[in-house]
């Protein structure tokens, strides 16, 4: 922190400076040459500003991007790929030259790294999302660093994260995360795009009233990366939703952030709204299908929290069995709700429409019990 700067007052700043437990999220923009390869004297100030937290006592998770961008140069290409089976190909040389340069980087101040690589299936399958979480857990109880990236290499397009804001919130919950810093190439929220001209500086975000009126393109700006800053505000809200707060700035300002100075965007927590399995049923779990309700089954499940019964479903897709997660659809074909359904998609069409007492005593349980349920 410089002379000049304010220590952060808010409670979302207090909190981000005091976190004993902190995931950071980087983007590739910060950490990659316009070329597309490594800048290593970025990465080395970057883990300068890590290494002093973990140096004062914080256990770090680094979700760290640039592993696409990083393998760009190194073979040759002349840009970004667009093609999957290209950008594996980028990601798989990119991923070991970022592993190894930031074990390199954080043996400067004797710290070890574990690395480790998510499907979307390690955070969305609820017993991958254990095992990862008790990984994570050991890793730092050990005094390691994570660093955290999505095994790009054998992700298929359906099942990609392909965003590593979203990712960075949900390992925020998976860790138990006392807050997640988002480093981008950009020093704070804008009420719109500060490459378009004249935008004013977003300082705290209590609540989705702050963001009104903000615009957040979902493209960055140097090709390099994914998400945008849309992306990132998503991901905040998921972060806030499960209790923890946020600060978004650029990561030549990581110093400053970790140091306590008042830079950046604050996101207050607004959870925990939802326990930890309902946080992942609404924002981990994938839907393996969807039932369709009648106005009356939407007001009984959304606003009266009550379990979904046969007589409310109006229609079922998609292939799930029992124990799977499945989305609720109203009439308008929204989708307001999402839970872990009790019978199997094959099971249902000949008992939806029909009220309990009309059904053998063996099949009157409820389809989605309330506790299984999660308003979106
Ligand atoms: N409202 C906004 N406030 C700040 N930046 C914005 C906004 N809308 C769009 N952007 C752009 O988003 C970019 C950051 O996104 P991106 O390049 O994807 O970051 P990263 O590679 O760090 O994930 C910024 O450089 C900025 O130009
Ligand atoms: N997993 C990908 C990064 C995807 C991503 O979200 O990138 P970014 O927008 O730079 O954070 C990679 O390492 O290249």
């Amino acid at each position: 922190m410089s002379p000049d700067e304010t220590l952060a007052e808010s409670p979302a700043r207090q909190a981000v400076g005091a976190a004993r437990r902190l995931v950071v999220k980087v983007g590739s923009s910060s950490l990659t040459t316009t070329e597309g390869g490594l800048d290593h004297d970025r990465l080395a100030v970057l883990v300068d500003a890590l290494a002093a937290r973990v140096a004062a006592g914080s256990q770090l998770v680094l979700v760290s991007s640039g592993a696409i961008a990083a393998g760009i140069a190194p073979l040759g290409l002349r840009s970004r790929p667009r093609d999957l089976a290209t950008q594996q190909a980028a990601a798989s040389v990119g991923q070991q030259a970022l592993a190894h340069a930031y074990a390199a980087s954080f043996a400067r101040y004797r710290f070890t790294v574990g690395q480790v690589l998510l499907t979307a299936d390690d955070v969305v399958r609820r017993s991958h999302y254990r095992n990862a979480r008790r990984t994570l857990n050991r890793l730092l109880t050990l005094g390691a660093v994570a660093v955290v990236n999505e095994n790009d290499t054998v992700a298929t397009s359906e099942i990609r994260f392909g965003d590593n804001d979203r990712l960075a919130a949900l390992v925020a919950h998976l860790v138990d995360a006392d807050a997640l810093v988002l480093l981008s190439d950009v020093d704070a929220l804008y009420d719109g795009d500060p490459r378009d001209g004249d935008a004013s500086v977003v300082r705290e975000v209590a609540d989705a009233a702050d963001l009104e009126g903000v615009s957040a393109g979902d493209t960055g700006a140097s090709g390099l990366g994914t998400g945008g800053m849309a992306s990132k505000v998503g991901a905040a809200s998921v972060a806030c939703s499960a209790g923890v707060p946020v600060l978004l700035t650029s990561a030549a300002q990581a110093s400053s952030a970790l140091g306590r100075a008042d830079v950046g965007t604050a996101f207050a927590s607004t959870g925990p709204q939802l326990s930890a399995r309902r946080f992942w049923l609404a924002h981990a779990a994938g839907a393996q299908g969807l039932l369709r309700l009648d106005e009356g089954a939407v007001t009984a499940v959304v606003q009266r929290r009550r379990s979904l019964l046969t007589a409310g479903i109006t229609g079922v897709e998609g292939s799930f069995e029992g124990g799977d997660v499945v989305e609720l659809a109203d009439p308008a074909g929204s989708v307001v709700a999402r839970g872990v359904v009790a019978y199997d998609a094959a099971e249902l069409p000949e008992l939806i429409g029909r009220s309990s007492h009309e059904l053998p005593p063996e099949q009157r349980r409820e389809v989605i019990h309330a506790d299984d349920l999660v308003p979106l």
